[in-house]
């Protein structure tokens, strides 16, 4: 079974978290929620590749509280390979069936790597009416070089189960602002309104430190809104850590709230369109 369908939260949680969903006033631009949970020692998982569970149940709700308030869900293909993420709404939203209350899950893939399948729990949850069916961005250039591809017909195969391969135009451009540049164009176009971004590390460091421009030149961060859960855990110096290249100061208006034993710090982002 999928979905085990998780407890409500508190009114109180509810309205700690209020101020930082998305707007549902229409915007030129996708609405971007970072948000992860990580160790005392700002790691993501015990190890490269590992899934490390270090959310608690009441944490877990809140997860998924977000996931049924934004429009997308986006890992990056390690989090995929590492954790085989189903990227559904649990959360029992009023008037929504667990299929309208989820984010589209997106995983961001620029040479196909996943190994996504019918047996793929996010594949599972689609088939289940539980979940949307995923769409894995890859670079548009890599797929035009067709003899790059092992398998063309793996494409076809999973286009068949119901997931959609997206070409992304400058996804494998080694210049992150490019990249996300490119990634949020193309969601918009697709008719996103609002994007959760859950990891992995790797989509962490990068998009904390990432500037886009808007039609006039101007250059902001694309991330509105931080919500990081930490866990009373340590990880160790060999787990997979959250640390941009660059010092960032410019989180403000930051509340935090305690859930079961983990603390959950909310924030926004002075750099974005957003901030004051
Ligand atoms: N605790 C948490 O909240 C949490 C959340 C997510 C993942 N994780 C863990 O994180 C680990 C994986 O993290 P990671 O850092 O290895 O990988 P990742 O999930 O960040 O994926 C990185 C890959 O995604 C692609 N990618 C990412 N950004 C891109 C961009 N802008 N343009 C083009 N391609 C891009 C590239 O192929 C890159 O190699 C796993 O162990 C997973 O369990 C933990
Ligand atoms: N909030 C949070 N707490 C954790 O302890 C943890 N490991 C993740 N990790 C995020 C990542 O995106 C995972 O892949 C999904 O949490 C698994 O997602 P599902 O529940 O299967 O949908 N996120």
């Amino acid at each position: 079974m999928t979905t085990q369908p998780l407890d409500q939260l508190p009114d109180s949680s509810r309205a700690f978290l209020r101020p930082y969903l998305p707007p549902s006033a229409p915007s030129d631009r996708v609405f971007v929620t970072l948000t992860y949970a990580a160790s005392l020692d700002s790691r993501v998982a015990v190890g490269q590749g590992q899934r490390t569970i270090l959310s608690g149940p009441e944490s877990k709700c809140m997860t998924h509280y977000l996931r049924g308030h934004h429009d997308g869900i986006l890992v990056g293909v390690n989090t995929f390979l590492a954790d085989d993420p189903s990227l559904n709404c649990r959360y029992p939203i009023t008037g929504k069936s667990y299929l309208e209350a989820s984010p589209r899950p997106i995983i961001i893939d620029p040479t196909f790597r996943c190994n996504i399948g019918p047996s793929s729990k996010v594949m599972m949850a689609a088939t289940q009416m539980v979940g949307k069916k995923p769409w894995i961005l890859v670079s548009a250039e890599w797929l035009d070089n067709s003899s790059l591809m092992s398998d063309p017909g793996r494409i076809q195969f999973i286009e068949d189960l119901g997931a959609s391969v997206i070409p992304v135009t400058g996804l494998q451009s080694d210049d992150r602002n490019e990249s996300w540049a490119a990634i949020l164009k193309s969601l918009k176009q697709l008719g996103l309104r609002s994007l959760m971004v859950e990891g992995g590390a790797q989509v962490i460091n990068d998009l904390l430190c990432t500037t886009v421009q808007d039609v006039n030149g101007t250059k902001f961060s694309p991330v509105d809104v931080v919500i990081i859960t930490i866990a009373p855990v340590y990880l160790g110096k060999n787990g997979v850590e959250v640390s941009p290249t660059t010092a960032i100061d410019k989180l403000y208006d930051i509340k935090w709230e305690q859930f079961g034993r983990d603390i959950v710090i909310a924030s926004f982002n002075n750099k974005s369109r957003l901030g004051p």
